[in-house]
């Protein structure tokens, strides 16, 4: 456990990761963790108080502007996928953040002490591909109880009187131990847009969902509630989302994998993408208006959460 010369405890260390990337590094009572790469304000680990880690980070990530890193949280903003004239997921995964210093205060008086608040603006090379002025806060908290919360809030600045329209997500990667052991609850029933399908729209089944061979596919409208649940670790995430109705479910399998060069050819086993995201309508920001967006994980031993589940829950 990381202290100061007086002894006490830090809760947020500021340091520098691979390639001399500066990093944060959030400390919890218990022993848990988080780092953040200031680099694309990307997650990239989280770790209970047995100092287990729940993120997947693939053994190939690069470290290098201008590629994103590949695993823990990217953010993609402001624009998800392909879906528009900018590169794949936007640009807010490879540039630069500041740590934010002058942040909104927050409306809940929160006990916790191990958060960091980051921001990214418009760039007058940005508004060359995306002519828009904003701010991007962004607040990565880590809770008493090792629980990892993001909060986004995406104020538009433009001076022009223009609106902007944009898409999200939090693109998690979950570390799972056998991804053909793994089971989604929450999105049973939902119409989902297929991705391997040029989008084409599809009711899922009734029951939870499996996995046997790739998936990319966007779930909409879905419940604020989505649990993980790894049978061979007997470990629950949750995933508590707030603002964002969608949810992208990933997973490369073994041929698209051996395509991806910074993505092992083995390691699809190991994760699931499970994104709390807006893909399907586009949030429209007004001059001085602010979207907050918000993603809440927790990992639970499965006996714990199994069938307690409520997805009708809100945050
Ligand atoms: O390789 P990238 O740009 O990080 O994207 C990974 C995947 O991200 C998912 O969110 C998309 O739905 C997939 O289509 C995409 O392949």
């Amino acid at each position: 456990m990381s202290s100061s010369s007086s002894g006490e405890m830090v809760f947020v260390e500021h340091t520098k990761g691979v390639n001399g990337l500066p990093k944060v590094i959030l400390r919890e009572v218990r022993g848990c963790s988080a780092e953040v790469y200031l680099y694309g304000a990307q997650v990239t680990s989280w770790k209970n108080e047995h100092g287990e880690e729940l993120l997947f980070l693939s053994s190939k990530a690069i470290f290098k502007p201008p590629k994103a890193i590949r695993g823990g949280i990217p953010i993609c903003f402001p624009q998800f996928g392909i879906q528009g004239s900018l590169e794949q997921h936007g640009f807010a995964r490879n540039r630069h953040w500041m740590v934010d210093p002058d942040p909104p205060p927050f409306l809940t008086c929160s006990p916790n002490k191990a958060f960091i608040d980051l921001i990214l603006k418009h760039s007058e090379e940005d508004a060359k591909i995306w002519p828009h002025r904003y701010e991007f806060r962004l607040r990565v908290t880590l809770g008493p109880g090792g629980d990892l919360m993001m909060t986004s809030r995406i104020r538009n600045t433009n001076t022009d009187g223009k609106p902007f329209m944009f898409t999200f997500s939090y693109h998690t990667y979950f570390a799972v131990t056998d991804i053909s052991e793994v089971r989604v609850e929450g999105l049973e029933t939902l119409d989902y847009l297929d991705y391997l399908k040029n989008k084409e729209r599809f009711t899922e089944q009734g029951d939870a969902i499996t996995f046997e061979a790739e998936v990319d596919k966007a779930y909409l409208s879905t419940p604020t509630k989505i649990a993980i649940i790894d049978h061979e670790r007997k470990r629950t995430y949750e995933l508590r989302k707030d603002g964002l109705p969608d949810a992208v479910v990933w997973n490369p399998w073994d041929k698209k994998a051996k395509a991806i060069p910074d993505f092992g050819d083995n390691e699809y086993k190991h994760m699931l993408c499970v994104e709390a995201a807006c893909v399907e309508k586009p949030i429209t920001l007004k001059p001085g208006e602010e979207w907050r967006g918000r993603q809440e994980l927790s990992a639970v031993p499965s006996s714990y959460c199994s069938g307690q589940l409520d997805p009708q829950k809100a945050l």
